[in-house]
Parts: C-alpha cells; sequence; structure tokens
C-alpha cells in the first residue's frame, strides 16, 4: 500500500492543476490517468476541434478570396493527412508539456492505469493499492450511445473516433445538432464533404432563444448543409450504397443514405466503473456524482471535479472547480460553485459567444425584461472584414438595470461577449456598459449601442 497525502483520478483540465498545488504545498500526491493526459479537451475535444476548425475556416476564406480582390490561381484543395498532422501536432504538444510538468513535480507520482475505490480512503491501479485520506475525482464523460435501432450494425464515429479521421467522407450524417454536431458539420463541408445534420429536436442548439437556433441553421443551409430537425424515427441499416439512416417516421425523405455516421448526442459521466458504491459516493439518476456548493461528494474527504459532477460540461468550468476546491482547502477560503457566472462559445464560424440567461429563460424566471438586438450586418468592422452574418443581443432586467445575459453570433462573438461577461462579472448595470467607450473600430464597441436600443420583450 502506498500512502500519499492526496488522490486525484483523472488528469483532465482540473486535476493535473490540483496536484500542482499540492505538489507547491509540499504535499505528496498521485494523480492516476487510465489514458491520455489532458483527458478530453486535449486529446478528442477542444484543442484538435478548434484546430480543424482553423483549417476549414482557411479552406472557407480561400474560396471567397475573390470577394476581397484577391486571385489564387487555381482551385482550392484540402490535403487532408496534412490537415489532421496540424491537428495531431497541437495536442501531441499539448498532452506532452501536461506530462512534462507532471512528472517533473518532485512530490507528485503520475500513475498510469485504470483506478477503482476498494473502500473510501483506498484505490486500486491493477496490482496497486493506494491509500489517501483526500481523494479527487476528475474522471470526466464520454459520447453517450443511445439504443438507436440498428446501431450496433453499422460502422459509426464519437467525437474519440473522428478526431483520427484523414480522409474526407463522401457524406457524413451528423446525428445531433448541438456543440459537437455543428461544429463537425461546418468543417467538413468545408473540407469538401456532403454533409446531414439529423436533429430529434424541433430545432438545432435549442438551449439557445429561437432567432439565434434560427440564424444558425440560415447559416449552415447557406452553406449547403442539409438540416433535419424533429427526426422522429432514428435509426440505421447497412446497404450496398452505404448506410441508410431513418429520419421521419411520417415526414419528408424517410431516410437519408451516408458513406460516415457521426453520433454527437451528448455525453454520459466515467462513473460507472469506479467502484463507488464500495465508497458510498452517491450519484444522481443519470450518473453523476451528486456534489455540494464546494465540490465536495457525500463522503467527507472525497470531492469531485469536472464534467463528471454534471455542474458544468466546459474546459473553463472543469478549470474553475479546480480554483474552487484548491482556494477552499488551500488557501483559507470559501469559494461556491453557485457564484459562477456561466459563459460558452460555439465554435462555428461565426462563432456564438454566450453568457447567462436567453431571453427566455428570463423571461421565464420572472424578470420585467429589455431586449436589445442588433444584426451584423450593421457593425462597422464586420462589414470590413466582409463577415456580416448574425447578430448581437443583450437582456437586461428593467428594474434592478442588471445585465442578465448576452449573444454575440458574428465575427469575434467567442471573444467580443467577454465584454458582457467581465462586466456581469463586475456586478456593473447596462448603464456601465451604455457608457463604456469601446475601441473602434471593434464588434465590441456596438454594445453601448444595443444597449441604447433595448425595448421590453415580447
Ligand atoms: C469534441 C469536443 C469539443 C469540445 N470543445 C470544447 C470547447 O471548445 N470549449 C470547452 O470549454 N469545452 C469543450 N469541450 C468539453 C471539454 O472537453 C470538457 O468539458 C472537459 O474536457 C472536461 O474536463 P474534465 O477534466 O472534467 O474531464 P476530461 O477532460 O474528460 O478528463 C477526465 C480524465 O479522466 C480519465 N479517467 C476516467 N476514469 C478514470 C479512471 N477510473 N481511472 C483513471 N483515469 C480515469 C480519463 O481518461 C480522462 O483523461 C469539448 C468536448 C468535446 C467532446
Ligand atoms: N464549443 C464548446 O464549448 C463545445 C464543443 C463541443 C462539445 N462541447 C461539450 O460537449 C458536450 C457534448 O456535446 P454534444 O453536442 O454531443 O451534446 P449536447 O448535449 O450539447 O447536444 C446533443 C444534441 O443531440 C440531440 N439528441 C439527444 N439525444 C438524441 C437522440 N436520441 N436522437 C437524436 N438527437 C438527440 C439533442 O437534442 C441535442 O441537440 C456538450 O455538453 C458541451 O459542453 C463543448
Amino acid at each position: 500500500m502506498q500512502t500519499f497525502d492526496a488522490i486525484i483520478i483523472g488528469a483532465g483540465q482540473a486535476g493535473p492543476s490540483l496536484a500542482g498545488r499540492f505538489n507547491d504545498a509540499g504535499k505528496t500526491v498521485a494523480i492516476v490517468e487510465r489514458k491520455h493526459v489532458g483527458g478530453t479537451c486535449v486529446n478528442t475535444g477542444c484543442k484538435p476541434t478548434k484546430t480543424l476548425v482553423a483549417s476549414a475556416y482557411a479552406a472557407h476564406l480561400a474560396r471567397r478570396s475573390a470577394d476581397y480582390g484577391i486571385g489564387i490561381g487555381g482551385d482550392v484543395t484540402i490535403d487532408m493527412p496534412a490537415v489532421m498532422r496540424r491537428a495531431l501536432k497541437v495536442t501531441m504538444d499539448s498532452r506532452g508539456s501536461n506530462e512534462s510538468w507532471l512528472e517533473k513535480m518532485p512530490h507528485c507520482t503520475l500513475i498510469r492505469g485504470h483506478a477503482r475505490f476498494e473502500s473510501a480512503e483506498t484505490i486500486r491501479v491493477g496490482d496497486e493499492l493506494l491509500t489517501a485520506p483526500q481523494i479527487f475525482l476528475n474522471v470526466g464523460a464520454r459520447a453517450t450511445i443511445p439504443d438507436f435501432e440498428g446501431v450496433d450494425d453499422i460502422p459509426y464515429m464519437t467525437n474519440s473516433d473522428i478526431v483520427g479521421l484523414d480522409r474526407v467522407p463522401e457524406h457524413l450524417v451528423i446525428i445531433g445538432g448541438s456543440y459537437i454536431g455543428l461544429e463537425y458539420a461546418q468543417m467538413y463541408r468545408r473540407f469538401g464533404a456532403k454533409v446531414t445534420v439529423v436533429e430529434r429536436g424541433e430545432r438545432i442548439v435549442s438551449r439557445e432563444d429561437a432567432e439565434i437556433s434560427q440564424s444558425i441553421h440560415e447559416m449552415l443551409e447557406a452553406e449547403g448543409i442539409v438540416i433535419r430537425t424533429g427526426a422522429d424515427c432514428i435509426r440505421f441499416r447497412k446497404t450496398d450504397d452505404g448506410i441508410a439512416v431513418g429520419l421521419s417516421c411520417d415526414e419528408g425523405e424517410p431516410e437519408v443514405i451516408g458513406s460516415d455516421v457521426l453520433l454527437a448526442v451528448g455525453r454520459r459521466p466515467n462513473t460507472d466503473d469506479l467502484g463507488l458504491d464500495k465508497a458510498g459516493v452517491t450519484l444522481d439518476e443519470r450518473g453523476y456524482i451528486e456534489v455540494g456548493d464546494d465540490l465536495s461528494t457525500s463522503v467527507a474527504g472525497i470531492w469531485a471535479m469536472g464534467d463528471c459532477n454534471g455542474r458544468g460540461a466546459f474546459t473553463h468550468t472543469a478549470y474553475n472547480d479546480f480554483e474552487i476546491v484548491a482556494a477552499n482547502l488551500l488557501d483559507g477560503e470559501s469559494r461556491k460553485v453557485s457564484d459562477r457566472l456561466l459563459g460558452y462559445a460555439l465554435y462555428t464560424d461565426p462563432p456564438l459567444g454566450r453568457v447567462g440567461m436567453t431571453e427566455h429563460q428570463a423571461v421565464k424566471a420572472g424578470h420585467k425584461v429589455l431586449v436589445g438586438t442588433r444584426p451584423m450586418s450593421q457593425v462597422g468592422r464586420a462589414v470590413e472584414k466582409g463577415e456580416t452574418i448574425g447578430l448581437m443581443k443583450i437582456v437586461t432586467d428593467a428594474e434592478t438595470k442588471k445585465i442578465l445575459g448576452a449573444a454575440l453570433l458574428g465575427t469575434g462573438g467567442d471573444e467580443a461577449i467577454h465584454g458582457v461577461l467581465d462586466m456581469m462579472n463586475a456586478g456593473a448595470t447596462y448603464d456601465a456598459l451604455r457608457w463604456a467607450v469601446p475601441i473602434h473600430p471593434t464588434v465590441s464597441e456596438l454594445w453601448p449601442t444595443v444597449v441604447q436600443s433595448m425595448k421590453p420583450a415580447g
């Protein structure tokens, strides 16, 4: 039995940074990883996908070069193995630097293998037993594979497989019209594939207000992506021509034939093979580890961070979980998850930057809502860049003047949303945003104008 001050299971987005803090405090820490250091984000998530999105953007811009008065003297071609090598290099550099960082920590031991609880203080990794008074779970999530009819009879991909694909599929059929589905849909369309997105719901990205979903829908259709919403009969069968994907039972074409299928219908936590019952750690009905506001679990001495606790599904929320745990245990603070303001981005081109509530959520929560919007076609910076798709939107409370949320579907939307995100974090009213003097020419410079255009919702 090896004894440590702390054990961390999973080297994703929270675990390594926490190991670093324990190490710096002179405490011994073991971090156990069963696959790749860096977890989902580095290996099959954010890093490779955003690198691929950048290649797809380059192809798109090259095809539009004449719009800018530039000739490229020939057809735009895609060297898919080279595109993939670029993404792999970004992943490998990041994985490598994370590994060497952990390996160089004098008080940290990186242990390779699958960890499982033997008791609330004991972990088994292969033949090794480890014990510590404090254990931190950072085990992440994996792609959900629903029980679709015929799914076991076809070769399908998830985000873990498509990230290694070094060819352009003839016709990629993507099940799921949200983050993963839409980022891959646009990317592969730009690489030259025929792409169909199949969404069970009535609209894509249904978390967002209807006009945002509609704008994204139109922008993807304008690039030639076929979107089938309300697909109530998703099923698969192999045919001589490819994979037949059943879409609808009674409306439109009942099925589409694809060469390749990507499943992007959500994720499930990696909590089913951890032996949590032996430790007494409780899960909710969807398998997420139940945590309090300080990320402690139902068992004293065990905490859960990142995707596995169901309190966030992003790299920045996993990292913030680490910050909360480290601040509370090592810095004497009392930070809480409920203090976190949620922002995120969908990395289509243009991207959607989001923070706080949607208009729909704000109205439902009983606020007296004011809404301001502006099309990107009336944003000077977007016009100059020749990228005028999308809109800016702000949602505020008429009585308290609090900013409740914002959306920015448009060029630079992932960055320019931070003007609002930072104001909200600082607790500023919409007057502060109204009287800010942003830089010209930027997308952000329009936030004061959007505030001035606000009207009652509905
Ligand atoms: C395609 C895709 C694109 C994404 N893009 C973005 C983006 O642009 N921005 C964003 O914010 N988020 C993005 N995400 C989400 C982001 O990747 C995750 O929210 C983030 O990685 C969660 O981090 P984590 O530390 O909770 O888990 P993970 O990064 O999944 O790490 C968990 C680690 O635990 C290990 N593990 C699990 N069980 C055990 C065990 N029993 N023993 C030992 N090790 C174990 C796993 O191997 C893994 O390495 C994306 C996700 C996907 C799939
Ligand atoms: N830009 C980013 O930050 C980013 C990018 C990719 C992934 N992610 C993370 O990865 C997670 C997973 O992404 P995702 O797109 O797979 O999941 P998601 O939960 O965001 O969306 C799943 C989509 O599939 C649909 N769906 C669900 N079950 C279905 C079924 N049985 N049949 C047909 N359609 C079905 C849903 O209606 C939804 O539109 C997200 O929660 C997100 O946090 C983030």
